[in-house]
């Protein structure tokens, strides 16, 4: 298939808001794919190409772009063969290469093709709903329930290879996606209560747990083979030897196990949640050592334990990894919850987890079965810009412009962000270093006072409220904004919407 056709359903899936005629789009173009063009076009479509980020940036992008081509002659085949050389061509000296590659891709595309490219390599169509759209549209073009690809997608955590065997399989083919042990599932997710208590009303008995602050782990270990991936599916296994020793050393041969890692200072405490993300995120093992918590199993030796019930799974746990587990108490009183949440906070942890004790694991998705407690409200918001700093702060980028995600497009394009507030308080020297190198390499346009950059960086951000206002678009402005932390975890489509935020002027 021609590339252009796929930018063409693109470009009509972003400007339509009716989500009938987004999935009609999609389905009719997913019926005309060849094969083994199926899985690449989802990637393209969704933006998460299969190759993943190839490292190429806005200025490689605008290097490379010059007059379009008049007529369409790419390929989706194109595309993916290029973004395979792309990612193959790293070191010393694959500059030249891919800068070629490059230029060459883009000079033989056309304006809208351009366009979409550059969009894929950069990382910003924008996803978040469009994973449910798109989940919609290869039911609808394979004619298979939908509920059949949801679950395939989210065990094999590949939406471009579920859409291949929808459309190229059998039912029964795509029914029998399960489980893989060493292939992650997306993690379950929480939602939120203001209480304890009153996340107990929604549960009913359940395991009340410790929210510990740290970095979501997904441990597979097959024989003597263990690898760890992060809560995006990454593979972390050679950051957190730790943690692979202690899953090595528990009396099973094969298991999934769900988590949290986190580093611990001299006394046994918890440390704060950025030296963990930077020993997460750095290259190989490092200094600090990342414990890991487990709260949940997925598969033991064989047997799979996603539909079994929380209670079955944790006395799993408790028989192969009760050393590991993070700490907690099953219960239908809510003062007995309220105790446990007070010890998680003098513990130093983040609040508590509620867990609905009779349900099923259910991989990435953020139903009421889990609910987070956390006393202070945090938001996750998207740098849009940031002010150079004046005083003591002269030379770097301090004062943020933070934006909240607008899915349904009530401010713009669906999917686009919608600017809050500002913040420059409780940025460390640490973090206004790192963002005075770090966003001008994405920027995009800048005045004297201010660089803009691409919306692609998650920053979570204490708030008291928010109160009414008409200096911003949303209608809305934050009140006492402060910075917790970045989180490199997120991708901006999962940071949180201006209506979560409006929701708080009720409260
Ligand atoms: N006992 C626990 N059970 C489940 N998740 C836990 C637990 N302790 C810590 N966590 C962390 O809390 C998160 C649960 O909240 P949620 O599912 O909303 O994820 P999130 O979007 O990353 O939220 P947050 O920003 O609050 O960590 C998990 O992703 C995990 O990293």
């Amino acid at each position: 298939m021609l590339l252009d056709e796929l930018a063409l359903t693109a470009d009509t899936v972003a400007s339509t808001r009716s989500r009938l005629a987004k999935v009609g789009a999609l389905a009719e173009l997913l019926r005309r794919l060849e094969p083994d063009e199926i899985a690449p076009a989802v990637g393209f479509l969704v933006g998460k190409p299969r190759q993943g980020r190839v490292g190429v940036g806005w200025r490689g992008v605008a290097a490379a772009t010059g007059e379009p081509a008049a007529e369409p002659s790419l390929t989706v085949g194109d595309l993916d063969a290029v973004l395979d050389r792309l990612a193959a061509a790293s070191g010393a000296g694959s500059s030249g290469e891919r800068a070629r590659e490059l230029a060459e891709l883009i000079g033989g595309a056309t304006d809208r093709e351009q366009g979409f490219i550059g969009r894929v390599l950069l990382g910003e169509v924008r996803t978040g709903a469009l994973e449910g759209v798109v989940t919609d549209a290869i039911a609808r073009a394979a004619d298979r329930p939908v509920g059949v690809v949801r679950r395939a997608a989210m065990l094999s955590g590949d939406l471009g290879e579920t859409a291949r065997l929808a459309l190229t399989g059998t039912e029964a083919e795509l029914a029998a996606v399960g489980l893989v042990v060493g292939r992650p599932v997306l993690p379950m997710l929480a939602a939120t209560a203001s209480s304890a208590a009153a996340a107990l009303e929604t549960t009913g008995e359940a395991s009340v747990e410790y929210k510990l602050d740290g970095a979501r782990i997904q441990v597979h270990r097959a024989g003597d083979e263990v690898r760890v991936f992060t809560r995006n599916l990454a593979d972390v296994t050679r950051r957190l030897p730790e943690v692979v020793d202690v899953v090595r050393r528990l009396p099973v041969h094969d298991v999934i196990l769900d988590g949290e890692t986190l580093s611990l200072d001299e006394d046994g405490a918890p440390r704060p949640f950025q030296d963990t993300m930077s020993s997460f995120g750095a290259e190989s093992a490092s200094e600090t050592v990342l414990h890991p918590w487990f709260f949940d199993v997925l598969h033991v030796d064989g047997r799979d334990l996603l539909d079994e019930p929380l209670s079955i799974r944790l006395a799993e746990l408790e028989r192969i990894a009760s050393a590991h587990r993070i700490p907690g108490e099953v219960t239908a009183d809510p003062e007995v919850a309220e105790q446990v949440s007070r010890d998680a906070l003098a513990a130093g942890q983040e609040g508590v987890v509620v867990k609905a004790i009779g349900s099923p694991y259910a991989a990435g998705r953020r139903g009421s079965s889990w609910i987070k407690v956390k006393p202070v409200f945090t938001y996750d918001l998207v740098v849009l810009a940031c002010e150079w700093g004046s005083g003591r702060r002269t030379g770097w980028l301090s004062n943020l412009h933070l934006g909240a995600l607008d899915p349904v497009g009530e401010f713009g394009e669906p999917g686009g962000f919608v600017m809050v507030g500002k913040t420059f308080k409780g940025l460390t020297d640490e973090l206004l270093r790192w963002q005075t190198e770090r966003f001008p390499q994405i920027e995009t346009r800048r005045t004297e006072h201010t660089v803009w950059v691409e919306p692609s960086i998650v920053v979570e951000i204490a708030i008291d409220g928010v109160q009414r206002s008409s200096r911003y678009p949303g209608g809305i402005a934050l009140r006492f904004a402060r910075v917790k932390r970045y989180r490199d975890d997120k991708t901006a489509a999962e940071a949180d919407t201006i209506q979560t935020l409006r929701g708080l002027l009720r409260g």
